[in-house]
């Protein structure tokens, strides 16, 4: 996970657990990913940046200037970024503040708000198998390339993982969610699971409560939905789609989902040394974006032993897959369907990195896109938005208000996008919105309607 150092001010994980009275215990990663690329081109991501570049180069040595003008321009921005206090860029009295307080980093930031990372890999490099990797780099936290990849975005993951670092919770990642949720209650909150919301309730054009599918109700000053933005107005807003949504919708299409399998193997298939995070892509660039075309790995139990039995490991993989892929089977085509599309990709994995991996296996479990959709109620199981096309950076991505009075959105889509350090920032943005507006912070009714309409009318030039 990124997010979970103890220095700076994008360790959104660390702050938001601080914030309710938590702090769990977590293992550095001593790399970020072991990439695997057509052409036998092996990199690793080294925790440490200097590690990471010496390897870099050592594979490009002809482009050593370019790669440290690509990444010297994402610390630019990354350093940018890491010194704001971070809330609501749509509250107009804190982006003023900031602006006064930091205008050449708030500039830098508004410089490249619009831009790509694959056009500015492009102004200092040449090699095709290098910008490939960028696009490599870029494709493992957006499921684009680097030309649709927002460069602040990149500059975010590509900087923090060497700033901050990779860290592992101890335990596994589910207890993050376990603390927050116990931390919140400690403070006083209420948390209602199993409550399925099917309605926003709407009265005279204002979001004021929900409606579960047990035909409960409740009512509230504000609305908040983490569900994803086609699943609010799709679903949960029963009216026709507001204009703003049009413009996303225009903008953004649901990304796809992912196949994925979680196997408990023997721990003796593990070459000794085996790094924690692999990314896979054999023989073809072309398949990078292609559905199935490139496996993701995780290791847990490299870092943290105690999560499985002694002598064994976990192997979290996953790839990319829609969910057309997977509709109209019968339940016995389905599970077959699963068992082929799982074993193709461990034969891939045993191939290129663990001979023997299949007669390992002392557990499996495969989910597909059909089960990202029913557990996580996310639209087709999407894993968030992805640009139709080539987008202006970040400049479409909507905020949290809504054109609904009282209703905001928070997750992945909304800005800056997909991520957990970008939905926390999504979350963070909207609670100071929110308070703001029921009077918790200050705010300005002329300087919100000056600045909320300016952003509205920045996203249509998107
Ligand atoms: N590091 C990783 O490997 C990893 C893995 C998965 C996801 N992620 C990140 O998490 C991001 C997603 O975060 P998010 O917060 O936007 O989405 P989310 O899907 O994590 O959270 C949405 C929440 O809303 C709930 N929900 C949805 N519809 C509901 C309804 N009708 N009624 C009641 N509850 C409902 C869901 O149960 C879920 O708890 C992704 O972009 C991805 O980057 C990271
Ligand atoms: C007016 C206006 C609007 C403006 C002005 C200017 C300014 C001030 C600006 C500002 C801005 C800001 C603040 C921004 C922010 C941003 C952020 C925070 C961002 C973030 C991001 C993040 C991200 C993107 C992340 C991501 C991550 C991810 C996705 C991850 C993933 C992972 C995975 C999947 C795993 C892998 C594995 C393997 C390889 C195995």
């Amino acid at each position: 996970m990124f997010g979970f150092s103890d220095k700076g001010n994008l360790n959104l994980i660390t702050q938001a657990l601080e914030a309710v009275g938590r702090k769990m215990r977590v293992l550095p990663d001593p790399s970020t990913v072991h990439f695997h690329l057509p052409g036998d081109l092996s990199v690793l991501v080294h925790r440490k940046y200097e590690d990471f570049i010496n390897e870099l180069v050592s594979k490009f040595p002809h482009e050593k200037e370019g790669i440290l003008k690509f990444y010297d321009t994402c610390w630019t921005i990354f350093n940018s970024l890491n010194s704001l206090e971070l809330k609501s860029l749509e509250e107009p009295l804190y982006l003023f503040r900031q602006f006064f307080q930091k205008p050449r980093e708030c500039l830098t930031l508004a410089y490249y708000l619009p831009q790509n990372a694959g056009d500015i890999a492009r102004k200092f490099i040449k090699d095709q198998e290098l910008l490939s990797f960028i696009d490599a780099e870029c494709f493992i936290v957006s499921t684009v390339n680097a030309l649709q990849t927002p460069m602040i975005n990149a500059s975010m993951v590509l900087c923090d993982r060497h700033f901050g670092g990779i860290n592992y919770p101890v335990g596994g990642v589910g207890g993050i969610a376990i603390s927050l949720a116990d931390g919140l209650v400690e403070k006083g909150s209420e948390i209602r699971y199993k409550a399925n919301v099917t309605n926003v309730i709407l009265e005279n054009g204002k979001a004021v409560g929900v409606r579960l599918s047990n035909g409960k109700e409740f009512f509230a000053k504000t609305v908040i939905s983490n569900a994803t933005r086609w699943d609010t107005f799709g679903k949960l807003v029963k009216e026709e789609l507001p204009e703003e949504e049009k413009n996303f919708q225009k903008n953004y299409v649901k990304a796809p989902s992912f196949l994925s399998i979680h196997m408990g193997v023997k721990a003796s298939v593990l070459p000794a040394g085996t790094d924690c995070h692999h990314f896979i892509l054999e023989d073809n660039w072309n398949n990078l974006e292609k559905p199935y075309g490139s496996i993701f790995l995780s290791i847990p139990t490299v870092l943290d032993p105690s999560l499985a039995p002694e002598g064994h490991h976990i192997l979290h993989i996953f790839t990319t897959a829609g969910i057309e892929d997977w509709e109209g089977l019968s339940r016995k085509e389905y599970e077959e369907k699963k068992e082929v599309v799982a074993n193709e990709i461990i034969r891939r994995l045993e191939k290129k990195l663990f001979p023997g991996l299949q007669d390992s296996i002392v557990l499996k479990e495969v989910g597909s896109p059909k089960t990202h959709r029913r557990f996580l109620a996310r639209n087709d199981g999407t894993y968030g938005p992805m640009p139709r096309g080539k987008p202006k950076g970040l400049l479409a991505m909507p905020f949290n208000t809504t054109s609904i009075d009282g209703l905001y959105c928070v997750g992945d889509s909304c800005f800056p996008g997909q991520g957990v350090i970008a939905v926390a920032f999504s979350g963070i943005m909207c609670a100071h919105r929110v308070a703001a507006d029921i009077g918790l912070e200050q705010k300005s009714p002329v300087l919100d309607a000056g600045l909320l309409g300016l952003l509205r009318w920045l996203r249509t030039l998107a």
